[in-house]
């Protein structure tokens, strides 16, 4: 329990001092934030309007690049990604599938994908900014996870 719940429900624990520090804290964050709110975007939202922006030629150099090294192909003519999975057998591969689905749904991201037996083809683009986005790398790192939790 907080030091303030504490001193609500009438618990002499906590030392005045201590206690009128943690509410000019509170007051001070609570100002704070009112005072910028209009001026600056959350932690939350810059990282969520990074997600969801064009890859910058950095990130393209770094964790494009990774993925690029795990079997993902660039496709031709359009800023994606495309990578085939091969399976044990159509149980492995409608698994592998459900699973990222329950991720891209939350995600509100969704693949591009074909399956035949077991098979997947996978294409990965951000259809809201016409190319490639964090998102994209975010659903290809988890699917490589997915595979390994598969087949080790
Ligand atoms: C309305 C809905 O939020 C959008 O259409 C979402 C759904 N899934 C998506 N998936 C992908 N890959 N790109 C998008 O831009 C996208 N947009």
């Amino acid at each position: 329990m907080s030091c303030v719940a504490r001193v609500a429900a009438i618990r002499p624990a906590c030392s005045r001092t201590r206690l009128l520090k943690k509410v000019d804290s509170l007051f001070y964050d609570n100002f704070r934030s009112l005072a910028l709110g209009n001026l600056s975007l959350s932690a939350a939202a810059k990282s969520k309007s990074k997600m969801h922006a064009k890859l910058t030629s950095e990130e393209r150099n770094s964790t494009l690049a990774a993925i690029l090294n795990q079997g993902w192909t660039l496709v031709e003519g359009r800023d994606a990604i495309h990578k085939e999975f091969i399976f044990k057998d159509f149980n492995q591969a409608f698994g592998f599938m459900s699973r990222v689905a329950l991720l891209s749904e939350k995600m509100d991201h969704h693949p591009e994908w074909f399956n035949v037996y077991n098979k997947v083809r996978v294409t990965l683009s951000s259809h809201d900014v016409s190319g490639l986005s964090g998102r994209d790398l975010k659903l290809a790192n988890f699917m490589e996870e997915v595979v390994r939790g598969i087949k080790q």
